[in-house]
């Protein structure tokens, strides 16, 4: 019998053809998330499920008693419960690698478009403000040869540290739990304490997986350390960082300013203050939004949800449901 998968996000015509070659399958075609309450009905008698994000709990496995396998199309996967997962023998797959660099250019974007205050200097033009040659009002910062922390120094972070040092001559510094001797050698980065980073970058760039030892990770005591000058970076999860705390830190002047893609609340509240702040740039969570990125994540997480449910280990399983 073929096995029966779910799919609860739109793929392209031809992932989902190559899925259709090996499961029967039924999807959910719209945009919008799928509301909890049908894709646990969906789920009652699945081998496999395609998701994005959505939350993968004890709730859920108690809906879906033949499920073998969760398939995320994110290398993040702080969506999943995998204690209650290995509990039930669920395996749980994300797409690490085939987004680093595209990730890597929307957290470099952040940094120029922050240090240049390209958005804000772009409405300033279109609002027909430009009145005079040159207006110091408008100057920002340097990027090349500044100086950049880099916290959770993993395949993204490597990619905005190859950006960093060889094309805009910046000297790098990493913040892990543990060194990486290799990207040490490879790319010319020093590894640094967290204090350390934060006391002496000019720009900080937040790329660690949320877990719960980096919930809120930068708090007001992190944001004090840092440079009055410097520029934060978020692009890893929105709880990384005490939202109010950056707020606050903002608002005060502590730094100079921020670029983010990802907020505590997605889509964030349009009242949220951070949209207000004219030293603020923000996107709506689209580090890997690219047409060809997004098509190979999908196909990874095809494959992978393919060979789960054949009963193979597929290739990206997260290390925490590794045998
Ligand atoms: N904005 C967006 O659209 C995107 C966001 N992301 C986010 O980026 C994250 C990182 O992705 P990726 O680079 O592939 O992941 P990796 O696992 O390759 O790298 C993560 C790095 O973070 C470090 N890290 C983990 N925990 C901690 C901690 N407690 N303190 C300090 N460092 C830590 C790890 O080192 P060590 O283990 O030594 O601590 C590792 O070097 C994803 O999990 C996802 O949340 C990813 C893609 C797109
Ligand atoms: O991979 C991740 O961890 C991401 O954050 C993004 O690449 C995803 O696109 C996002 O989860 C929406 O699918």
């Amino acid at each position: 019998m073929r096995p029966k998968v779910f799919l609860a996000k739109q793929v392209p015509s031809e992932v989902e053809a190559y899925i259709a070659q090996y499961c029967d399958y039924r999807k959910w075609d719209r945009e919008e998330e799928i509301p909890r309450h049908q894709l646990l009905e969906e789920l009652s008698d699945a081998d496999g499920l395609l998701i994005s994000g959505g939350s993968i709990d004890q709730e859920l496995l108690d809906h879906a008693p033949k499920l073998k396998i969760v398939s995320n199309v994110s290398v993040g996967y702080n969506n999943f419960d995998t204690a209650a997962m290995k509990a039930r023998d669920v395996m749980g797959t994300h797409t690490p690698g085939v987004l680093d660099e595209t990730v890597a250019d929307t957290a470099f974007g952040l940094i120029l478009a922050a240090a240049r205050r390209i958005p804000e200097l772009d409405a300033y033009v279109k609002a027909g403000n430009w009145k005079k040659g040159s207006d110091e009002r408008n100057f920002g910062v340097d990027v090349h040869h500044a100086k950049l922390g880099i916290i959770g120094m993993g395949r993204i972070g490597e990619a905005i540290a190859r950006r960093a040092k060889f094309g805009f001559s910046m000297d790098v510094m990493y913040y892990n739990r543990s060194r990486k001797e290799d990207a040490e050698q490879k790319l010319g980065v020093v590894y640094r304490s967290l204090q350390e980073l934060l006391q002496e970058s000019d720009f900080v760039v937040l790329m660690t997986p949320l877990t719960p030892e980096t919930n809120r990770l930068i708090g007001r005591e992190e944001l004090a350390l840092m440079k009055k000058t410097a520029i934060f970076i978020n692009t890893s999860r929105g709880q990384t960082v005490d939202e109010e705390a950056l707020i606050e830190a903002l608002e005060k002047g502590s730094i100079r300013g921020a670029g983010l893609d990802v907020f505590e609340q997605e889509p964030v509240d349009p009242d949220n203050k951070l949209l207000k702040m004219p030293n603020v740039v923000t996107l709506p969570h689209i580090g890997s939004a690219t047409h060809q990125t997004r098509f190979d994540m999908a196909m990874l997480a095809a494959n992978n949800l393919v060979k789960g449910v054949q009963g193979e280990v597929p290739p990206n399983l997260v290390a925490e449901l590794r045998r």
